[in-house]
């Protein structure tokens, strides 16, 4: 299949690229950028040199959306919205990497991301990219909202719980910690490298919009409301998410039958990871991978439960994860041309 990348020069942009030019099925035909176009993406990025050396378009996305069997988008919402219309008239494919498409209430939408979008949002035969919980919609789906990198890792390590209702909806806290690539290529005097380095700070606290995602996939699982007490922090590493929830546990269960239900809930994923009762995961254990390592704690004392997991943003986070929906798409297994593994001291 013919595949455009709209933004290519991005984090998720050169993180597709790797992927999809090794796919054995995908044939990368458009690559847009706006500050570096006519130019080679292996001039912007030497490492692409042999692998990707096309020349890098501009803002023609109708030619894109015409010659591309499906478009992968990383950009602003408003061009994504633009985008979206020209897929649906041309009866073709969109995963959108951004924040678009990713939520059921338009308002809910508008008012977290401060939009003025005028549109039918309903329109779109769109659904929510978290792979594991919506493959069979997302087969079918004109257009994926693929999850955001925090959302990613969190839903997936407690939906399990959730949906056994073994811990309740009240009191569920995180606390995630992402490498510095997360908030993308602009430069931005906070992610300087001597703001980052030998520094972790905590940064929209208990305001990032990832809130209104989280809850929105989280009471779709439990069938009632959950609210969630978020706290994200910014880590000096490239890559990488750890997420550490809190929840309170409604019965008596040993820490054994949590990781029976982990895998029993997982069982036919090949992207999850379920670790042995206490082992705990690393963000190096998946970096430059597509899996999601889960692993948990009990602490008796408060009866809490303690979920850990990790997932590299840029791949189970963001590009990984949406080259994993276009297989699904296509037909294809969900593996393929993503069983990478990057080992490294
Ligand atoms: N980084 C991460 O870990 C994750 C990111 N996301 C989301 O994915 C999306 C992309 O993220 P990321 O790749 O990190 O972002 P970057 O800032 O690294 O890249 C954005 C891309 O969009 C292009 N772009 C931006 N504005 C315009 C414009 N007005 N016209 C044309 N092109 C434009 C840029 O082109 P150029 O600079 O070449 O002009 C660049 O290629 C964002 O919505 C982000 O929130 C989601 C999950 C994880
Ligand atoms: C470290 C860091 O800055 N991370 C980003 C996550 C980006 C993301 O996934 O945001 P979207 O929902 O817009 O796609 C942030 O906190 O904003």
């Amino acid at each position: 299949m013919n595949v455009g990348i709209l933004g290519a020069t991005g984090y998720t942009g050169i993180e597709l690229i790797r992927i999809l030019s090794k796919h054995p099925n995908a044939k990368i035909t458009y690559l847009s950028s706006k500050h570096f176009e006519s130019q080679l993406i292996s001039e912007v990025y030497p490492g692409l040199d042999g692998y990707c050396d096309l020349i890098l378009e501009g803002d023609d996305f109708k030619k894109a959306v015409a010659t591309c069997d499906i478009i992968f988008s990383t950009l602003p919402h408003e061009l994504t919205f633009e985008i979206g219309k020209m897929v649906v008239d041309a009866g073709k494919r969109l995963i959108d990497l951004g924040s678009a498409f990713r939520f059921d209430d338009f308002n809910v939408f508008k008012n977290w991301y401060g939009s003025n979008d005028d549109i039918e949002y309903d329109k779109f035969n769109k659904v929510y990219g978290l792979t594991e919980l919506n493959r069979e919609k997302i087969k079918n789906a004109q257009i994926v909202g693929n999850p955001g990198c925090y959302p990613t890792s969190v839903i997936l390590a407690l939906a399990p719980v959730l949906k056994n209702r073994v811990v309740t909806d009240k009191n569920i806290i995180i606390d995630s910690k992402s490498g510095v690539s997360g908030a993308g290529h602009e430069p931005k005097f906070s992610n300087l490298y001597s703001e980052c380095n030998e520094n972790t700070k905590p940064y929209n606290v208990a305001k990032h919009r990832h809130i209104p995602e989280i809850e929105q996939e989280l009471s779709k699982i439990m069938q009632e409301e959950v609210k969630i007490v978020f706290t994200p922090h910014l880590v000096p590493m490239t890559r990488g998410i750890l997420s550490t929830i809190y929840c309170n546990l409604k019965s008596d269960i040993t820490l054994k039958e949590v990781y029976d239900l982990y895998q029993e809930f997982y069982k036919n994923d090949y992207f999850i990871k379920i670790l042995k009762p206490r082992k705990y995961p690393s963000t190096k254990s998946v970096a430059g991978s597509n899996f999601c390592q889960i692993g948990f704690e009990m602490d008796e004392h408060t009866n809490t439960l303690i979920i850990m997991s990790v997932i590299d943003n840029l791949m189970k986070g963001a590009s990984g994860q949406a080259v994993q929906n276009m297989n699904l798409m296509f037909g294809l297994p969900e593996n393929k041309g993503l069983d990478i593994i990057r080992i490294f001291p």
